[in-house]
């Protein structure tokens, strides 16, 4: 199996391209990330070929507080690139139609949010999103439709997987050179001790590979959310809503089966933290995960202890994968897990990966280099998913047979 490439375009066509722009947003500021980089290297090239090209993104889930127009991230794209980015405030209404019908040759133009789309959600299969209005309206307006957003690829929404149903397809440079990464890695097997840290705030997400994996990894370091619902799941009184978050409720009610499976049968495998990390009056307070005796601590991040027996079992594998981030990174002082262990492992020889739009962020704020790690993927869901063997779903709409 193979895709088209971006070679395989022919000139002058107008072509309708999905990229992943999901990223963090701090008080309604979208945040620059190497999703944009990677992306806007993709549109350059597209742009000095002479193609005229709209883009489809989304941002965020309807209902938190990161689902927020395209608009900034169009700003940041024109910004790593020599072209002007257009935005218009739709996803396929008549002004988004207007806006593609001025669209010439070496313009670029991003569509609203796709998440704002009547049938971009739920997921479903490929023919039944390509029949979505959404799909139906805005094939047409397009020759070729070209998918560069590996890091969303495990979603079955219509911008990733109904157009390929109707329209000649394509791999953009993004998803090319993630889907090679990625399968590489997949395939290779190590000697030594295998281990991932898990953490973040998807935590369906990471719990959902756990099983998968868990006959090529040693040890599962957890942190982040996920990390603290197996405490909870272990007895402590941890990994429950502070407040009117819904991080954990949901998580929980959805995971609870498949973690205590997990800990029954790979019990071994997993490690948690022994101490967490809180915030009160400004400063960063550690407790033993013993001495925690309320359900209203608002964890954000791994103990010191925790982090420096993370970074131990990092020093001493062979290979280290990373998902998700062990703590609140971009706090700093809340950043304590996630760099000790990132700094351990780009210091030591080991084969490591570190995946995902936010964790990969750390890598920059807090001096590494790129060049530490083997891979630093843009995707996180997707990149762990691709680790178990499984296909992805936006990768399988787009491939040919040889
Ligand atoms: N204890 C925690 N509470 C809230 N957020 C957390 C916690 N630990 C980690 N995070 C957050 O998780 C985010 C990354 O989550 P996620 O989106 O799942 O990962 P990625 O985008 O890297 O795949 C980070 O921005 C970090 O602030
Ligand atoms: O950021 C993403 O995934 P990731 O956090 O696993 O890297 C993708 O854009 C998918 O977003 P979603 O998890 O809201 O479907």
């Amino acid at each position: 199996m193979s895709f088209q490439t971006l070679d395989d375009l022919d000139d002058g066509q107008r072509v309708l391209i999905r990229f992943d722009l999901n990223s963090p947003v701090e008080d309604g500021e979208v945040q620059d990330n190497r999703r944009f980089a990677r992306h806007a290297a993709t549109l350059s090239e597209l742009l000095d070929r002479d193609f005229a090209v709209a883009v489809m993104a989304h941002q965020g889930r309807p209902g938190d507080d990161d689902f927020v127009s395209l608009d900034q991230h169009a700003e940041i794209l024109a910004g790593h690139i020599d072209h002007d980015v257009a935005h218009v405030d739709d996803t396929f209404g008549e002004a988004a139609l207007s806006a593609i019908d001025d669209l010439d040759q070496g313009e670029a133009l991003v569509l609203e949010n796709t998440r704002m789309a009547d049938g971009e959600l739920p997921e479903e299969e490929p023919e039944v999103k390509a029949e979505t209005e959404f799909v139906q309206t805005l094939a047409p307006e397009f020759d070729a439709y070209v998918n560069d957003a590996y890091s969303a690829a495990h979603r079955s929404h219509a911008s990733l997987v109904g157009f390929p149903v109707v329209m000649d397809a394509y791999a953009g440079r993004v998803m090319e050179t993630e889907y090679e990464a990625n399968t590489a890695i997949a395939e290779k097997e190590f000697d030594g001790q295998v281990t991932m840290a898990m953490g973040g705030t998807k935590a369906t997400d990471v719990i959902g590979v756990i099983d998968h994996i868990g006959d090529k990894i040693d040890d599962f370091l957890l942190g982040g959310i996920a990390g603290q619902l197996f405490l909870r799941a272990q007895g402590y009184p941890i990994g429950y809503d502070v407040g009117d978050m819904d991080l954990f409720t949901t998580q929980w009610e959805n995971n609870q089966e498949i973690i205590e499976e997990i800990l029954a049968e790979r019990g071994d495998q997993i490690t948690v933290a022994t101490d967490v990390a809180y915030g009160e009056d400004g400063e960063r307070v550690e407790v033993d995960v013993d001495d925690v005796d309320e359900k209203g601590l608002g964890i954000m991040d791994i103990g010191t202890d925790t982090a420096e027996q993370y970074a131990d079992v990092a020093r001493d594998s062979d290979a280290v994968f990373v998902k998700g981030a062990l703590g609140v990174f971009e706090d700093e002082k809340f950043s304590t897990g996630t760099v000790t262990v990132l700094e351990a492992i780009a210091e030591t020889d080991c084969f490591s990966v570190v995946g995902g739009g936010d964790t990969s962020r750390a890598i920059t704020m807090y001096g590494m280099s790129e060049d530490s790690f083997d891979h630093v993927s843009i995707a996180g869901g997707a990149y762990i998913r691709a680790l178990t063997g499984a296909e992805l779903i936006g990768v399988e709409v787009l491939q040919t047979e040889d």
